[in-house]
């Protein structure tokens, strides 16, 4: 484990495709400005769209592991998504917190790597899942068939530090429910 007391939490967000992920990370900023996304790594086509996050081909992604580029990286979906381990640094500087979109695969390796550590484990019914993924459009039918086959994946064991955020209803539920986690001596936000 490689922390230094002065870092912030790094703060995962994982679940299944379609749940909320993104979304609920990108309102989570724009409520609290101690929070920051962490701009990814991703063999995915630039156009696709979704988070913002940095595009690049197989071969660049493997010189960039080589270089010692990712804190954390795994493949998922016939992706790579790496985590560079300057930006969490820099945007856990002066205490504030990073917010992470991880694989569940990989949060044992997480919490050793980043020690100030929680993880928000993003939950909806697999009615709901379908429905967002369809109504999103970024993956095709087929793709998205074999997202929704991954859903109930447990996370894994020797965890910890983790909370269940609801994201069937309202965004704004699960914002609130999320803060609370991160700040949880803080007052409900207006
Ligand atoms: N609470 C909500 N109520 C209604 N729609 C929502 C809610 N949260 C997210 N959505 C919508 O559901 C779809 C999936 O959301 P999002 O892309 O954030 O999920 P994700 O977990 O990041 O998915 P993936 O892992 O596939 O990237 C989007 O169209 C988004 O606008
Ligand atoms: O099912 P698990 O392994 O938890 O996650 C699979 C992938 O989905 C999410 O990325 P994105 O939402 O596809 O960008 C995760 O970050 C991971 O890369």
């Amino acid at each position: 484990m490689t922390d230094d007391i002065s870092l912030g939490p790094v703060i995962a967000i994982v679940g299944p495709s379609g749940v909320g992920k993104d979304s609920l990370m990108e309102a989570l900023v724009a409520a609290e400005p101690r929070l920051s996304l962490l701009k990814r790594v991703i063999t995915r086509a630039p156009e696709a769209g979704g988070e913002d996050y940095t595009p690049v081909t197989e071969a660049e992604f493997a010189q960039r592991e080589a270089a010692g580029e990712f804190a954390l990286h795994w493949s998922a979906h016939g992706l790579l998504y790496g985590v560079p381990a300057a930006a969490v640094v820099a945007q856990r500087a002066a205490g504030r917190g990073v917010l992470v979109n991880f694989s569940r695969a990989m949060l044992v390796d997480a919490q050793d790597v980043f020690g100030n550590f929680v993880i928000l484990n993003v939950t909806a019914s697999p009615e709901v899942l379908a429905a967002r993924l369809a109504g999103r459009g970024r993956e095709s039918t087929e793709e998205q068939a074999k997202r929704l086959a991954q859903a109930s994946k447990p996370l894994p064991e020797g965890l910890h530090h983790v909370h269940q955020i609801d994201n069937s209803g309202e965004l704004s539920a699960a914002v609130q429910a999320a803060l609370a986690v991160i700040y949880p001596d803080q007052p409900e936000r207006a």
